[in-house]
């Protein structure tokens, strides 16, 4: 590292001065030794929340690769990097000094740098020439092989929140994946972070000088440094905590810094739509969050992995303008990306049908155990003294909000004669699904289902449908046709045990969230729509979020194809594009597409 080495400061700190000249309360020492196994990853975290993760000859160098290349960034000119400032309309890239939300406003802003990757893709911020290459190059081979760490906490997280085979299913929301790397730089004065939980599933920090410190029982234990990058420490988050009913506590921490100090972070989040809630044991923390984060967006809804990031970094950002300033310059920092506002005129619209596309409403005694595993919420309502469950498909509810925020109307047209119950039922858990306009059709007949006769003829709309015979003929071109969603056909696969059964069941699960970039593509095409009126849209992939839940890989073949397919530079898909139809992209939009992972 460009500093020089630090003195690891293993188990050896009484009081130290922190940068605003008060003296900090002594923190105890920390005597853990490093591991590397599942069981024993599993048994730290269950009894403390955090431990020391060894990392292998292949990890090392590559975290010493980073440390270098971002020892390189932050020495270097601060006009050169402010060319690589973090842009709403990008992700990641460098924050200056005073941008680091706090998340106790009785603290100081954080002096700390950051320079952030969010993503693989092209929107990720790089710096410029040499120096930046250098940068992306050696933190995309940490990347790379910090992957096999994050496995053996998978793994051990998953023993514990899946102990038996039959109950896997439910570790899976968890799946944690890289979603943010932080290069940070914290100069000795101000350079402190104010106590706080990660807000994902687990992190890893790096550090070579001392300054990191985790509360167990009350008391501050200031952690050991590495300074030949031989092991890091491993952090449980927010989300693992809820998930598990508590039987693994977040761990909360601080950065309490007495020598000029850098730490490279790696979070792993659960994917973005992951509703955290627990099955068993504790949950109040999780309803805590819930509610911290229904106060507030202003809306009720179940806590995802997105929704509470969101809430917590909004929330701490705000803190900052409060907090003491210890730091010269402030630049605010980046929006979060209000909803956009769509223009007046006609808006775009998205027609859901309910049973088997969304959900699936069984009378309560027929809805199998395994309900909750396969959707994101059984929902139940009673009408006439029966009492019926809706189990809504997973990613439903992200897809019903992503779609809002582009300013697409949304609209239910369903041959279930209880549709308004349902919604009625739906909008009390949620309400993105309040006020959504129900069309119940009685007839079961094939074409009984016509855009025009319901009124909702648009010059952009999306059908999403499991049955394309529904619809008549002449709006058939703008059915996706669902993948039928049926919670006790899965429930058998789940109980078949077979790697086929499994696999349909991964499929399903992912389903979704699979095709719900395609989905809001199809909105994305206004630049390339001829019509006049077309609704322009902001998008809220425009506002790329401070930290977002999970971390944005290249797009998959299968969604590029669809771009180009919608893209102006292809003229003849330009050109067709007065009325958009899906129908030219039912091949690959039917097909799962893996967003959010580099399947090329
Ligand atoms: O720099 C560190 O050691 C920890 C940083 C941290 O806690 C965070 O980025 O959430
Ligand atoms: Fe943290």
């Amino acid at each position: 590292m460009g500093r020089g080495c630090p003195n690891a400061l293993r188990g050896s700190c009484a009081t130290a001065s922190i940068g605003h000249g008060l003296q900090m309360a002594a923190a105890d020492a920390d005597d853990a030794s490093p591991c590397r196994s599942s069981a024993a990853v599993a048994a730290a975290l269950r009894t403390r929340g955090y431990c020391y993760l060894q990392l292998s000859s292949a990890e090392r160098r590559a975290t010493k690769k980073l440390f270098d290349a971002a020892a390189a960034f932050h020495d270097a000119d601060e006009g050169w990097k402010a060319l690589a400032q973090h842009q709403p309309t990008k992700r990641g890239g460098y924050y200056k000094a005073g941008e680091e939300p706090t998340y106790d406003q009785s603290d100081p802003v954080s002096g700390v740098e950051d320079f952030s990757v969010v993503s693989t893709g092209d929107d990720q911020i790089w710096p410029e020439g040499e120096r930046g290459d250098a940068l992306q190059d050696a933190a995309l081979s940490y990347l790379d092989v910090a992957d096999a760490a994050g496995q053996v906490v998978r793994d051990a997280l998953g023993s514990v929140l899946a102990p038996t085979k039959k109950r896997r299913r439910r570790a899976e929301a968890l799946e944690a994946t890289p979603s943010m790397l932080r290069l940070l730089r914290y100069p000795v004065a101000g350079g402190d972070l104010s106590a706080h939980s990660d807000f994902e599933c687990f992190t890893f920090v790096h550090q070579r000088v001392a300054g990191l410190e985790v509360q167990v029982d009350g008391v501050w234990r200031r952690l050991a440094a590495s300074a030949d990058d031989s092991h890091c420490v491993l952090l449980a988050g927010d989300a693992v905590e809820y998930v598990s009913g508590g039987a693994v506590r977040a761990a909360r921490h601080r950065v309490r810094s007495s020598a000029p100090r850098d730490s490279i972070v790696l979070f792993h989040a659960a994917a973005d739509d992951a509703v955290l809630e627990p099955r068993a044991g504790d949950r109040s923390a999780y309803d805590a969050a819930r509610r911290a984060a229904d106060e507030h967006f202003g809306s009720a809804a179940p806590l995802t992995q997105r929704r509470h990031v969101r809430c917590r970094v909004e929330r701490a950002e705000k803190n900052n303008s409060k907090a003491i300033s210890t730091v010269p310059t402030v630049s605010p920092p980046a929006a979060m990306g209000d909803p956009p506002t769509t223009p007046s005129g006609e808006r775009p619209i998205a027609a859901f049908d309910l049973d088997h596309t969304i959900l699936h409403m069984l009378a309560a005694n027929h809805v199998p155990d395994e309900a909750k595993e396969l959707s994101e919420d059984v929902v139940t309502f009673e009408v006439n003294d029966v009492e019926y469950a809706i189990s809504v498909r997973v990613g439903t509810t992200a897809l019903f909000e992503a779609l809002r925020k582009k300013g697409v109307d949304i609209a239910v047209v369903t041959c279930n004669l209880m549709g308004d119950e349902i919604l009625t039922a739906l909008g009390e858990r949620c309400d993105v699904f309040e006020d959504v306009p129900v069309h119940v059709i009685e007839s079961r007949e094939k074409g009984a289902k016509c855009l025009k006769t319901l009124g909702l003829k648009r010059s952009k709309v999306v059908i999403f449908d499991d049955s394309l015979n529904a619809w008549v003929p002449e709006d058939q071109e703008f059915v996706f046709e669902a993948l039928r969603y049926d919670v006790q056909a899965l429930a058998g696969f789940l109980n078949e045990d077979t790697d086929e059964g499994d696999a349909k069941v991964d499929t399903e699960l992912g389903y979704l969230t699979s095709i719900r970039e395609s989905l809001l593509s199809f909105f994305d095409v206004a630049k390339i729509d001829f019509d006049d009126d077309a609704a322009s849209d902001a998008g809220s992939e425009a506002q790329a979020p401070r930290r977002s839940a999970s971390f944005s890989l290249e797009q998959s073949p299968a969604q590029r194809d669809l771009k180009r397919a919608l893209s102006a530079e292809d003229p003849g898909g330009a050109k067709k594009a007065k009325i958009q139809s899906l129908s030219d992209n039912n091949v690959t939009l039917n097909k799962p597409v893996a967003v959010g992972q580099d399947s090329s």
